[in-house]
């Protein structure tokens, strides 16, 4: 691996306005100032006890599975809001299972409008037929009031399938729940597929992917940690929200869920760590802060190394050992990514701030709906909102 000069200010071409130094957490920005009354949303739906409360409570409420048993079944919508301690701000609408989006008395337009992502969960452990009827009706529904919706499909509670049987029900939910689209005149709406269990990261990797099509930054993010891991002889490399532990991206290369798992595990290490031994005072609430970092050897020859990016987000590496022998490199580069982070999102809070003043003065938008500006995007009430 060559620690070559990078034009992206990595190791030989030092930023002239970059110095070593405190941190300052710009980047995270006030999220009161961000607050806003119309969260993105992310709806999910599917037949009743199909695990839906079970996943929302399982990913953004730390409840462990076994107690998801004891989940009364839900009669009310209920909005869960995902804000403050974590990074991406949006709202989670659990719909009971017996809601029907065509019933004349339902406000689809309201609902269904500044939605982002629709989540449909189907139970893979039952007759899903009935499922599918249900993810046809509602998916030709969402995508009439919103064209711009995502239709995401949680093939769930797939812990008690065997590997052959998953891979089949996966096969044939996609060609039966496409083709009845394709029946409904809806060739063109794409249907993602995710294999998920609470019992397992594939809940967390599931709603990682589902949040990620929603952040409009994620392609830099992405491309940031590229550029990182290229630099410093990483293998893998995740940012990950510090409260859900989704990952709000990684580099392009692929994910398997054994890093992923690794990488939430040291996540939860450090967090237990901090809260047991990083307080300074009671009346402390954060002990995850710039101090925080971890470093992990595996007896195989393999090195995780976790720092803190901001309060929301951690960035955990995998690497080989002996790519680890130059730290100091990989610490550098480290701090480059890390200012490169902050200044994304000062872009973004500007922007956001920039779209609530013009809402506030009444003034309408400069750019017309649907174009290409990163103002536009950043103001849409369907993306979840970066703190
Ligand atoms: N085996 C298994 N069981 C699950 C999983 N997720 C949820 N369950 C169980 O499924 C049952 C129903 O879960 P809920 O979350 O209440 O389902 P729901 O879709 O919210 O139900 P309604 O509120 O009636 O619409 C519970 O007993 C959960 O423990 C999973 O991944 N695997």
């Amino acid at each position: 691996m060559s620690y070559q000069d990078d034009p992206n200010g990595y190791v030989g071409s030092f930023p002239k306005d970059f110095t070593y130094g405190p941190f300052e957490q710009n980047g995270d920005g006030d999220s009161s100032s961000l607050q806003d009354d119309h969260k993105p949303r992310i709806l999910l739906r599917g037949l009743r006890r199909s695990g839906k409360s079970s996943i929302q409570k399982v990913v953004f409420h730390k409840m462990s599975p076994n107690e998801t048993w004891f989940l009364e079944s839900t009669n009310q919508m209920v909005k869960d809001d995902i804000n403050n301690s974590s990074l991406v701000q949006f709202q989670i609408w659990d719909f009971p299972g017996q809601i029907d989006f065509l019933d004349p008395t339902f406000d689809s337009d309201t609902i269904l409008g500044g939605c982002g992502a629709l989540v449909f969960v189907i139970d893979a452990q039952d007759d899903y037929q009935d499922a599918l009827d249900k993810l046809q009706l509602t998916v030709t529904k969402a995508y009439r009031v919103n064209s711009n919706i995502k239709s995401e499909v949680f093939i769930h509670k797939v812990d008690g399938l065997n590997d052959d049987y998953k891979m089949d029900s996966q096969g044939d939910i996609h060609h039966r729940a496409t083709d009845d689209l394709a029946e409904a005149g809806l060739h063109h709406v794409h249907l993602s597929f995710h294999l998920t269990s609470i019992y397992d990261h594939s809940i967390f990797e599931a709603f990682s992917k589902v949040v990620q099509k929603l952040i409009p930054q994620w392609p830099t993010l992405e491309n940031l940690l590229n550029i990182l891991i290229s630099n410093s002889g990483i293998e893998k490399a995740f940012l990950l929200d510090v409260v859900s532990r989704i990952y709000i991206a990684t580099d392009s290369s692929p994910v398997d869920m054994q890093s992923y798992e690794l990488g939430c595990d040291m996540m939860d290490v450090v967090m237990d760590i901090s809260c047991i031994y990083g307080m300074v005072d009671e009346t402390e609430t954060n002990t995850f802060n710039n101090e925080s970092s971890s470093l992990i050897k595996l007896n195989n020859g393999t090195v995780l190394y976790l720092r803190e990016v901001n309060k929301f987000l951690a960035l955990v590496c995998i690497l080989r050992e002996e790519n680890f022998q130059k730290q100091g490199v990989i610490d550098y580069n480290f701090l480059c990514f890390r200012h490169a982070i902050t200044q994304v999102f000062e872009l973004r809070n500007k922007c956001q701030s920039s779209g609530t003043d013009r809402r506030r003065s009444g003034t309408p938008d400069a750019v017309p709906n649907g174009a290409a500006d990163s103002t536009e995007s950043t103001s849409d009430h369907s993306q979840p909102q970066l703190a």
